[in-house]
């Protein structure tokens, strides 16, 4: 059962529905948004991790097509796309979902989310991996406050960011939109399709697409740090040897 701190939340979120579907087995679909400039070990152990920890029917890795909040991507859209491809190539649950790479414009988290909630139903768990850097940031996201209602958030610490110890390091919004929110467990997320936020135990890895292109770039190796066929990819298309 939720967490008896998260009863209202759950209650006021439930609806007769969803509680006979989720009995029934509703599926848990996760959803792993990135820049993927390019993906990497880092991404991909983390998503393996949660897809277990959690029990996910697939997982959806998204490459924003123009990101948000950033520089632009050293690689194009198509270059990134075509990377992830590559790197989940072989596992069952992992899909590449291009969606916003064939989408004009700038990439809104909240539009994917609408449309995957119309493709799959108010039913279907949704639970979007973020990395704790990248939530911090939440409050300033297009519409922000109506990802909760599309789906959970499910953090996973980074090296050097805090937040999976204390919580309350979030700017003031956005830990009182979350205040009634956290999920101590896994199993919460299943009560509900949307709405909760769990920080995630994985595996720290101290990788960064920043620090690959910079590893590209001197010419050095970066063999273990993301997929062979990734690495083969690049190299063939030349990607990052400029620098960036
Ligand atoms: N090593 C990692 N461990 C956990 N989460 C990560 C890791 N690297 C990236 N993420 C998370 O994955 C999502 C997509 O990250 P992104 O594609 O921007 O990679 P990045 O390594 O942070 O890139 P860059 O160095 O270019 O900023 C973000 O939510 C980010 O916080
Ligand atoms: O929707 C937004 O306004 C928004 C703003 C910043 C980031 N995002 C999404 O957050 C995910 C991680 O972004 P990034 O920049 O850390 O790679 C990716 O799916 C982005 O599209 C979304």
């Amino acid at each position: 059962m939720p967490d008896s701190g998260l009863k209202g939340t759950v209650s006021a979120l439930w609806h007769s529905e969803s509680v006979q579907a989720i009995e029934s087995g509703v599926p848990l679909v996760g959803i792993f948004g990135g820049t993927f400039d390019p993906i990497h070990n880092g991404h991909l152990r983390v998503a393996e991790e949660i897809a277990e920890t959690i029990g996910l029917r697939e997982l959806r890795f998204v490459p924003a097509g123009i990101p948000r909040l950033r520089h632009a991507p050293a690689a194009s859209l198509q270059h990134r796309a075509a990377i992830v491809g590559l790197a989940i190539r072989g596992n069952s649950r992992f899909v590449l979902d291009e969606r916003e790479v064939r989408r004009h414009g700038v990439s809104y988290s909240v539009e994917s989310l609408r449309e995957l909630r119309r493709e799959m139903g108010e039913c279907v768990i949704l639970c979007f991996i973020i990395g704790a850097d990248a939530f911090m940031k939440l409050a300033d996201w297009h519409s922000w406050r109506e990802l909760f209602g599309l789906c959970h958030f499910i953090i996973v610490a980074r090296p050097g960011y805090a937040l999976a110890s204390n919580r309350y390091a979030l700017p003031q919004e956005l830990e009182d939109e979350c205040a009634q929110r956290w999920a101590s467990s896994a199993d919460s997320l299943k009560y509900t399709p949307s709405g909760l936020v769990f920080i995630a135990p994985t595996t720290l890895l101290d990788i960064s697409a920043t620090s690959i292109r910079a590893h590209i770039a001197a010419g050095k190796s970066v063999r273990y740090l993301m997929p062979d066929a990734a690495i083969d990819y690049i190299a063939a298309n030349h990607l990052y040897s400029g620098g960036g």
